[in-house]
C-alpha cells in the first residue's frame, strides 16, 4: 500500500458510541425499513420529524457500511432493520439512500401524510424535553406550525380552510395529582360556561361563573384544565375578543375522543354563527401510550418514593437441576403456564404442592405433574422505591386564522356621523403599527422633529409609521382608523416653536397636548399597557382643537 494514502477517517469507527446512537434514534421512529436498496424511516403515522433525525439517520446509514455478514445480521435483528421485500433481516452490506415514509417511498408502499396539527412533534420530543426538566413534571411544550385537514368544503373565510396555522401547548401531568400550582392566580376569574347538562336539557344559556368554583363543583374536571381556560379566556379577552361573544363549551360525552378526560371548546360567535377557535382537552395519556406503543421507547416518568412501597408477593421457583431433566423441552411450556398464574392461583398450586403434587394442564390439554423437589412456591417481600408512570396531557390548541377572524369582525365598527368612516379597534398589544407620526406640513422644518419622535419611539421598542402624504390630516386619521393604529402623535407648528406634541387616540378621537418627551413617556405607557387612556387624560391635558382638525 502507497504510503502517502491518507486515511479519510478522521476518528476511528467506534461501535459502542454508534450503537449508543441507534438506540437514541427510538426517541423519534420505531425502526427504519429498506425498501429497493433504500432505507426508509418507518414513523408512527403523522409524525413529524425534526430535522436534527435527517442528520442522525444519515449517519446511522452511513456507517452501516463499517459491518458486514453476521454482524451485521446481529445488527439489524437487534434494532429491528428488515428488508420489507422479504421481510428478512438484511444480511449484507448495502448502499442506502434516506427517505422519510411521510413521502412516497419508491415501491408506493407508503402513503403521504400531512399532520392535522402540530401535537405529534411535541409527543416525539417528550423523552428529550423530560430530560431538559430534570425528569420531573409538570412541564409544557409549545409550538406554532402549520396544519392540514382534508376538509370536504372549505368555506368561510379563514373559518375552515385546508392548510392553516395553530398553536398548541402539551402540558404534561401527574394523573393522580392534577392541581396547578397557580391555579389560585385565576380562580375568581368569571368565565361563560355552556356545560353538556345544560345542552343536553336542550339548553344554550350560558352560566358565568367562577373558574375555581366550576373546578371545585366538577363541571370542569381538575384545576390544570381549569387553568388553562382562563388562561385562554385572559388570552382572547386580551387580544380584542368582545367577551359578550365569547364562551367555553364543554363537549357531549358522545363528542369527546373515547380517551379524553373532559374537553372544552372557546368558541367565538361572529357572522357565520359561533365557531370553535380553540379547544382545550385533557387527554389523559392517550398520546404517549400509544407513541409508546408503537416505538417500543417507553415515554413515562420515573419518581423517588418518599416512602418505598413494600409488597408480599408469591413467587414460583424452579428447580434447575431436577426441572430442566424430569421435563426436557416442555420446560418452557410448564414454565409459561406457572409464569402466567395470577396470586390467587399461584396459592392454589402452594397448597397442592403442600401436600405432595399438583398437575398444570398445557393448552393441548397435556398434564404435567408436579412435586415440591421441582418446583417451590414461596411468599417474597418486594421494595419498590420508583413510581413509574404515563403523564397525562392537557393540550389546549389555538387555531390562529379562526382568532383573527373572529377579532377582525369584532374589532371593525363605523363611526356614529359618518358611516363610511370605518375603525378597526385593535388593542395596541395586536395592532400592527402602535403609533401613527403625522406631520402637520411637508414643510423641511419639521423633518428633524419627525425624526426625532420616531428615533426616540423606536428606542422605547415601539413600531410607528409617518404619515407625511399629502391629504388632509382628518384623511390621513381616518385611513389608519381603519388600519388599526390606536394612537396618532400630530407634530404641527406649535411643535417646532415650542417643541410640543398632540397625542390622539383612535377610538375616542379625544386629544391631549404636552412637550414631546412627556408624550412619548406617556404613549410608550399606553402602548405597553401599563396605563389606559383615562390615566393618560389625567397625565396630560386635553388639546381642544379636536374640530379644527377632525
Ligand atoms: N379547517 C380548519 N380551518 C381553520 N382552523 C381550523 C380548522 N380545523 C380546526 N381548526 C382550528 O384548530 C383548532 C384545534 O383543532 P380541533 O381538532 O380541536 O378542531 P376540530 O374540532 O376539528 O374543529 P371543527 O369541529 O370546527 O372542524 C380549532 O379550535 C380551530 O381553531
Amino acid at each position: 500500500m502507497a504510503n502517502n494514502q491518507v486515511n479519510k477517517t478522521a476518528r476511528p469507527f467506534d461501535k459502542s458510541r454508534f450503537e449508543a446512537l441507534l438506540n437514541r434514534r427510538f426517541f423519534y421512529a420505531p425502526a427504519f425499513e429498506i425498501y429497493g436498496g433504500r432505507a426508509i424511516l418507518r414513523t408512527t403515522s403523522r409524525t413529524a420529524v425534526p430535522d436534527e433525525v435527517v442528520v442522525e439517520y444519515e449517519t446511522i446509514l452511513a456507517q452501516l457500511d463499517n459491518y458486514s455478514g453476521p454482524e451485521l445480521g446481529e445488527l439489524c435483528r437487534k434494532y429491528d432493520i428488515r428488508n420489507p421485500d422479504t421481510d428478512n433481516e438484511v444480511s449484507e452490506p448495502q448502499q442506502f439512500n434516506l427517505m422519510f415514509a411521510s413521502s412516497i417511498g419508491p415501491t408506493g408502499q407508503h402513503p403521504g401524510f400531512l399532520r392535522p396539527e402540530t401535537a405529534q412533534g411535541h409527543f416525539l420530543n417528550f423523552s428529550r424535553l423530560l430530560e431538559f426538566n430534570d425528569g420531573r413534571i409538570p412541564f409544557a411544550s409549545a409550538q406554532i406550525g402549520r396544519s392540514f385537514r382534508n376538509e370536504i368544503s372549505p368555506r368561510a373565510g379563514l373559518l375552515r380552510v385546508r392548510e392553516f396555522t395553530m398553536a398548541e401547548i402539551e402540558h404534561y401531568v401527574d394523573p393522580e395529582d392534577k392541581r396547578h400550582e397557580r391555579f389560585s392566580e385565576v380562580r375568581d376569574v368569571e368565565l361563560d360556561l355552556l356545560d353538556r347538562h345544560t345542552q343536553t336539557a336542550g339548553s344554550t344559556k350560558v352560566t358565568r361563573m367562577k373558574i375555581g368554583d366550576a373546578v371545585d363543583k366538577d363541571i370542569v374536571a381538575n384545576e390544570t384544565l381549569g387553568y388553562f381556560l382562563a388562561r385562554i379566556h385572559q388570552f382572547l379577552l386580551k387580544i380584542g375578543i368582545d367577551r359578550t361573544r365569547l364562551r367555553f363549551r364543554q363537549h357531549m360525552a358522545n363528542e369527546m375522543a373515547h380517551y379524553a378526560m373532559d374537553c372544552w371548546d372557546a368558541e367565538i360567535q361572529n357572522s357565520y354563527g359561533w365557531t370553535e377557535c380553540v379547544g382545550c382537552a385533557d387527554r389523559a395519556a392517550y398520546d404517549l401510550s400509544v407513541h409508546s406503543a408503537k416505538t417500543g421507547h417507553p415515554l413515562v416518568v420515573r419518581q423517588a418514593l418518599k416512602e418505598p412501597i413494600i409488597t408480599e408477593k408469591l413467587v414460583a421457583e424452579f428447580n434447575k437441576k431436577t426441572f430442566g431433566k424430569t421435563f426436557g423441552k416442555d420446560s418452557a411450556v410448564i414454565q409459561n403456564i406457572v409464569g402466567g398464574m395470577d396470586q390467587a392461583l399461584l396459592a392454589k398450586l402452594q397448597g397442592e404442592l403442600a401436600q405432595g403434587s399438583t398437575t398444570v394442564t398445557s393448552s393441548d390439554g397435556r398434564e404435567f405433574k408436579l412435586t415440591p423437589d421441582l418446583l417451590t412456591i414461596e411468599k417474597k417481600t418486594f421494595k419498590q422505591s420508583i413510581r413509574e408512570f404515563t403523564p397525562n396531557v392537557i393540550e389546549p390548541s389555538f387555531g390562529l386564522g379562526r382568532i383573527l377572524y373572529a377579532l377582525l369582525e369584532h374589532s371593525f365598527w363605523s363611526r356614529e356621523q359618518d358611516v363610511e368612516r370605518g375603525v378597526l379597534s385593535l388593542p395596541a398589544v395586536v395592532a400592527p403599527t402602535k403609533v401613527l407620526i403625522v406631520p402637520l406640513s411637508a414643510k423641511p422644518e419639521f423633518d428633524p422633529l419627525v425624526k426625532e419622535v420616531s428615533a426616540k419611539l423606536r428606542k422605547a421598542g415601539i413600531f410607528s409609521r409617518v404619515d407625511d402624504s399629502n391629504t388632509s390630516i382628518g384623511k390621513r386619521y381616518a385611513r389608519n382608523d381603519e388600519l388599526g393604529t390606536p394612537y396618532g402623535l400630530t407634530l404641527d407648528f406649535a411643535s417646532v416653536a415650542k417643541r410640543t406634541m398632540t397625542l390622539r387616540e383612535r377610538d375616542t378621537t379625544g386629544q391631549l397636548i404636552g412637550d414631546i418627551d412627556e408624550v412619548i413617556g406617556v404613549v410608550t405607557e399606553l402602548v405597553n399597557g401599563t396605563i389606559d387612556w383615562a390615566e393618560a387624560c389625567l397625565r396630560l391635558p386635553a388639546y381642544d382643537s379636536v374640530q379644527s382638525v377632525e
